[in-house]
């Protein structure tokens, strides 16, 4: 094999979080233009409480992408100290603001606010994060419900390597409500067979060997090493770890890359893997909540009852 072949394939075993979100962005974009047709403006709130330099960065770049596609944006900045008082009744406007038609309120929320209470304030047709119960519970129930957009886009992306993963093998580390819950809901649809590792877990190492699908979130760098995983495994890393290292700052995964890519089938790299999907799935998210609402103003018209989104 030559070098530039093999070049070629080392490009097809990335998955390129980076070229596949660039993909669902025009997509949004064009979905922004047929609303914008309709007489409809997409539009994202996005709250911030406190100060918080990574949700920071996040915020940053997820009001960079809205402008990108078209989907005006409006933020709010609150001290670290706000009251959970003012924090609801910010939600409270919103959810009442017609123009408004997604809400993300950026976690973690400082100590002392409920972030639970806060997460169940906002109106389920404007949750583009899919954290409210009611979007939670659909999505268990299979429901077509707004989804948390971390997972759906890992689903994304194994969906460019793997187009039927129905009885596949499925072993996902972490069981957070953002991430590891959501995305085992999302394999068991598509029909894995769903491992859900934690903490508590005993033989974690065993039990990612058994991965045909690996999803790592977790929180721990580089921690999944190569013999912990399958030969022909696809490995989808969704931890996000700064680590210093000669006195700079690395942005590094929950799986060791350069150790597992020789047994991988596929991996997603950090950065430029799960984290540019997360924001286009936001994106998404932003405009599947637009058509609803839209949807539902028009058959009220129609049928002149009075629900309001
Ligand atoms: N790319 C992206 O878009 C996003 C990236 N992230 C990143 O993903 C990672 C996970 O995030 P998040 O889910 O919020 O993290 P949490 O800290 O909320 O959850 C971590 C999970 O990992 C489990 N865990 C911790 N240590 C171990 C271990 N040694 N072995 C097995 N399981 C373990 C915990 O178990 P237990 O429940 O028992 O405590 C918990 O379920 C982080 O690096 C985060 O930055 C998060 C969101 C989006
Ligand atoms: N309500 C809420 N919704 C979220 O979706 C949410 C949240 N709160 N809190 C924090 C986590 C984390 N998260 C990321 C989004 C993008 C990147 C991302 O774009 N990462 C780039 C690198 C960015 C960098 O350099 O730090 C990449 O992986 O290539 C990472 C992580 C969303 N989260
Ligand atoms: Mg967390």
């Amino acid at each position: 094999m030559n070098s530039q072949t093999q070049a070629i394939l080392a490009t097809d075993k990335r998955i390129d979080g980076k070229a596949i979100s660039a993909q669902v962005l025009s997509e949004v974009a064009e979905q922004v233009s047929q609303l914008q047709a309709q007489g409809v403006q997409p539009c994202l709130a996005v709250v911030l409480v406190g100060k918080d330099p990574a949700s920071q960065v996040y915020v940053k770049n997820k009001l960079l992408r809205a402008a990108d596609v078209g989907i005006l944006s409006v933020e709010h900045y609150l001290p670290e100290h706000t009251s959970e008082e003012t924090l609801l009744s910010l939600i409270e406007s919103l959810n009442e603001d017609a123009k408004v038609q997604g809400i993300l309120v950026q976690l973690p929320l400082p100590k002392g606010i409920d972030e639970i209470k806060v997460l169940e304030a906002i109106k389920p047709i404007k949750d583009v994060d899919g954290f409210h119960s009611s979007n939670v519970g659909g999505l268990s129930q299979g429901r077509s419900v707004l989804q948390p957009c971390t997972p759906s886009g890992c689903m994304r992306l194994l969906k460019h390597v793997c187009s039927d993963m129905s009885g596949m093998h499925a072993v996902v580390v972490g069981r957070s409500n953002i991430v590891g819950k959501p995305m085992a809901a999302l394999l068991l649809q598509a029909n894995c067979t769903v491992t859900l590792v934690h903490s508590k877990s005993r033989d974690i190492q065993s039990l990612c060997q058994m991965a045909d699908i690996l999803v790592a979130a977790v929180g721990r760098p580089e921690m999944i090493k190569q013999d912990w995983v399958k030969p022909g495994a696809i490995v989808i890393d969704v931890g996000i770890n700064r680590v210093e290292k000669d006195g700079s700052t690395r942005l590094v995964g929950d799986v060791d890359y350069a150790d597992v890519w020789d047994s991988v089938e596929a991996i997603t790299p950090v950065p430029g893997g799960v984290g540019p999907m997360t924001i286009a799935m936001l994106m998404s998210n932003t405009v599947e909540a637009a058509q609803r609402q839209h949807a539902l103003v028009s058959m009220n018209r129609v049928d002149g009852s009075r629900e309001s989104p």
